[in-house]
């Protein structure tokens, strides 16, 4: 069963999403040309409605011609929040976006981890499967519940059972995190069913993460939910770290990259080459930061959606240490 049927089943309601309505990259994205294409059929609408006068016409045209999807970029549409790519041509895509979440609905999601004090010790995941906290990762996290992995039936078994204020604390936070994964889905470019369980990371003055790969270790990629492997990163900052704090920003040290953290900004990366193997030009790292407090949320995408029978086949598949997923079952 995939996470938009029990969003169904669940009957939540829509939440309206906020941030631009249209989300283009600019230059355009070679991976990301199907939303491109998208974005130019709404700019086309949007001009057409807008404009009549041949001056905006003309202008959108001269936009279309240079392929600057982003029409923003020519002053055409107000609403679009842009992409923008920080990196080279011959370098792997990164790009930021800002304006892509309302900062109330970020915030919604720590207090709603805070509440139920869900930050605990970063864990890393070995190449082996195992699960450690050492050195390499200083910070807290907190994994947001997974929709896919909440039945509908254990909310009534719960309301059933007396637990009225859990079950409504579970639904709170299952209809906040649709919300942003639809969001991020949309932003991406991907169907929504490829984003794993949202993480908060949290970093108190000195705490680190040492440079990584988000990837899972080829072949056997043991560190995942079903053997899927992850195609794409977007780190969304959940809090304002300041240059002068000397610290706090996501760094990708072959890249000669800094990224310093501004809430609500999200940076997105391919992880993989043109030819599906782990782009280690983007290993990264989360610098310590000086003197404030930094938050920010991990938004994995896979290479194929879930489904509950994949992961439970998976898991069942070896006896070696595979992602707790069941924690999302207690
Ligand atoms: O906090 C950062 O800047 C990087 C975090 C990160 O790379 C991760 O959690 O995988
Ligand atoms: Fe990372």
């Amino acid at each position: 069963m995939y996470l938009g049927s029990i969003a169904m089943s669940l009957n939540l309601p829509t939440r309206a999403v906020p941030g631009a309505a249209t989300v283009v990259f600019e230059p355009p994205s070679r991976w990301h040309s199907r939303v491109c294409q998208q974005t130019a059929g709404k700019a086309l609408r949007d001009v057409t409605l807008l404009a009549g006068t041949s001056a905006v016409w003309h202008h959108w045209r001269r936009c279309r011609k240079q392929r600057a999807t982003a029409t923003t970029a020519c002053g055409v549409i107000s609403d679009a929040a842009v992409m923008q790519r920080l990196t080279k041509e011959d370098e792997p895509e990164i790009h930021l976006g800002k304006g892509l979440f309302g900062a109330s609905q970020l915030q919604e999601l720590i207090s709603l981890c805070d509440a139920r004090h869900g930050f605990a010790a970063s864990v890393q995941r070995r190449k082996d499967g195992e699960v450690v906290v050492d050195q390499h990762r200083t910070s807290s996290s907190c994994p947001m519940l997974w929709p896919l992995m909440t039945p509908p039936d254990r909310l009534q078994m719960l309301r059933d059972a007396g637990n009225v204020a859990l079950a409504e604390q579970i639904e709170q936070e299952l209809r906040a995190v649709q919300a942003v994964q639809r969001r991020c889905a949309q932003v991406i470019g991907v169907e929504q069913e490829r984003i794993e369980p949202l993480q908060l990371v949290k970093y108190l003055p000195g705490q680190y993460y040492s440079p990584h790969m988000d990837t899972h270790e080829e072949p056997e990629r043991k560190s995942s939910y079903a053997g899927e492997q992850r195609t794409h990163t977007m780190l969304v900052f959940l809090s304002d770290v300041p240059e002068s704090d000397g610290g706090g920003h996501l760094h990708f040290p072959r890249l000669g990259l800094h990224i310093q953290p501004h809430l609500g900004d999200a940076v997105l990366w391919r992880n993989l080459t043109e030819d599906g193997q782990p782009d280690l030009r983007v290993l990264h790292e989360g610098v310590a930061p000086k003197s404030c407090e930094k938050l920010a949320m991990n938004v994995w995408v896979a290479d194929r959606p879930f489904s509950l029978s994949a992961i439970q086949a998976w898991q069942a598949s070896s006896s070696s240490a595979k992602p707790a997923a069941s924690q999302f079952l207690d």
